[in-house]
C-alpha cells in the first residue's frame, strides 16, 4: 500500500508534476498534527459524543467540556480529515468515521487508537536512541498493568478485520481437533477457526499480564472451554510432542530476534502431529530490491524500535520452519490487510 498527494486543480498538479511541493513538509510538519489530532479525538471522546446525531460546536463543548477555540480547531482538521461533514452549523460523522473510529462497531480501531496516544507515542522520542544503539523499548519488560489492558484491548482493534479473512482462507486440516495460538491474546484467530471446525479446540499461550487483561476479551467470544488461556512464555515453554494439529505464531515473531525464531519453530515442528500445520502471521519484509511498500516497512521500523526484532522476510520464516524440519507448504497474502501474510508449513 502506497499513500499519494493527489492534487485537487490544475495548479497543484503543475506543482506536483514541477517537483515543487515539498513532500517532506506534508510528512514532518502534517502528519504528525494528523495523527495526533484523531488519537486525541477518540481519548477525549469526540466521536462517541456525535453518536446520536448531528452536534453544534457549542453542543459539543459543552458535553465534551472542552476549549471552544481548541475543539473548533481539532474539529475543523478532523472534518478536512473525512471523520465529520459540516451542515447548518452542525457536524455530523461520516460512515468511515461510524465504523472505525467508535468504540462498538466490530471493526472499530478504537482500542488500537487509546493504546496509541496513552503509551505509544511516548515510545516515539526514542527512535533517534533506537538508531544510535539498536535497542528497542523492549515494551514487554515495562508496561503497567493498565497500560497491558491498552495493550490487549488495541490488539483486539488490530486484528478484528484480518480475523475475518484468516477464519476463511487459513489453509488447516479440516480434521484438527488440537490448536496451540502462541502469544494469542484476545484468542480471535483461534475464536474464528473454532467456529469454523466444530471439532476443534484451543490453547491459547500468552504472558501472565497478558492473560490477566485479556481473559475478559476472551470471554466476550462465548467460546467457554474450547479456548482456553495458559499461562506461559514462549521462549521458556516445552510444547510437548504431537500435540497439536495448528500451530499458529501470530504477530510475536516480530517481537523475536531470528535465534529465538528458531527455537520456537524447532519447538513447535516437534508438537505437531504428522499432517499438522504451522502458521506464521506476520507483516512481511519486502525482500531487498522489491517494490517498497508502506505497510511492511513502518511496522518493520515501529517494531524494532518498540522490541529490538522487527519483520521478517517470506524466505526468512521459511527458513526456521525448514531448518525445524517442516516442509514448505503456502504463503497466504492477504487481501484486506496489505503487507500482511499466513507463511504455513506442514509436518
Ligand atoms: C502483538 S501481540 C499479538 C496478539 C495476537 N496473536 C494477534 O495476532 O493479534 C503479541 C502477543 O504476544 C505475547 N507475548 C510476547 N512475548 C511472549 C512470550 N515470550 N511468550 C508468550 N507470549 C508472548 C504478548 O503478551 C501479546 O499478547
Amino acid at each position: 500500500m502506497q499513500l499519494v498527494v493527489s492534487p485537487e486543480n490544475p495548479l497543484e498538479w503543475f506543482a506536483l508534476r514541477a517537483n515543487l511541493v515539498a513532500i517532506p513538509i506534508l510528512h514532518v510538519q502534517i502528519m504528525p498534527v494528523l495523527a495526533k489530532a484523531v488519537l486525541e479525538a477518540a481519548d477525549k471522546g469526540v466521536f462517541e459524543a456525535a453518536k446520536d446525531g448531528p452536534k453544534t460546536l457549542d453542543e459539543l463543548v459543552s458535553i465534551l467540556n472542552l476549549n471552544r477555540k481548541a475543539l473548533g480547531e481539532l474539529m475543523g482538521l478532523l472534518t478536512a480529515m473525512g471523520y465529520f461533514t459540516f451542515k447548518k452549523d452542525r457536524f455530523t460523522l461520516t460512515r468511515m468515521a461510524r465504523r472505525f473510529a467508535l468504540k462498538d462497531d466490530p471493526l472499530s480501531v478504537y482500542g488500537m487508537m487509546i493504546f496509541n496516544n496513552r503509551v505509544v507515542w511516548d515510545w516515539m522520542s526514542h527512535l533517534g536512541e533506537y538508531l544510535k544503539t539498536g535497542k528497542g523499548v523492549q515494551y514487554h519488560d515495562t508496561l503497567s498493568p493498565e497500560q497491558w489492558r491498552y495493550y490487549q484491548e488495541a490488539m483486539v482493534a488490530a486484528s478484528n478485520n484480518e480475523a475475518r479473512e484468516f477464519g476463511r482462507r487459513a489453509p488447516v486440516p479440516k480434521s484438527a481437533t488440537r490448536m496451540l495460538d502462541i502469544g494469542g491474546s484476545h484468542g480471535q484467530h483461534s475464536v474464528v477457526l473454532c467456529r469454523k471446525l466444530p471439532a476443534l479446540t484451543s490453547v491459547i499461550l500468552d504472558l501472565p499480564p497478558a492473560i490477566e487483561q485479556a481473559a475478559p476479551l476472551l470471554a466476550q467470544q462465548g467460546m467457554g472451554e474450547r479456548v482456553q488461556h495458559q499461562s506461559g512464555n514462549a521462549l521458556t515453554d516445552d510444547f510437548g510432542d504431537a500435540q497439536f494439529d495448528i500451530i499458529l505464531l501470530s504477530s510475536l515473531a516480530h517481537h523475536f530476534t531470528p535465534e529465538q525464531n528458531q527455537l520456537v519453530a524447532n519447538k513447535v515442528a516437534r508438537a505437531l502431529r504428522p499432517g499438522g500445520v504451522f502458521i506464521v502471521n506476520e507483516f512481511i519484509r519486502p525482500e531487498i530490491g522489491a517494490k517498497p511498500e508502506l505497510l511492511g516497512g513502518s511496522t518493520d521500523l515501529f517494531y524494532g524500535l518498540s522490541s529490538t526484532a522487527g519483520n521478517y522476510s517470506i524466505a526468512e520464516i521459511q527458513h526456521w520452519q525448514q531448518t525445524a524440519g517442516l516442509k514448505r507448504y503456502k504463503v497466504v497474502r492477504y487481501t484486506t490487510v496489505p503487507g500482511r501474510a499466513m507463511v504455513v508449513a506442514k509436518k
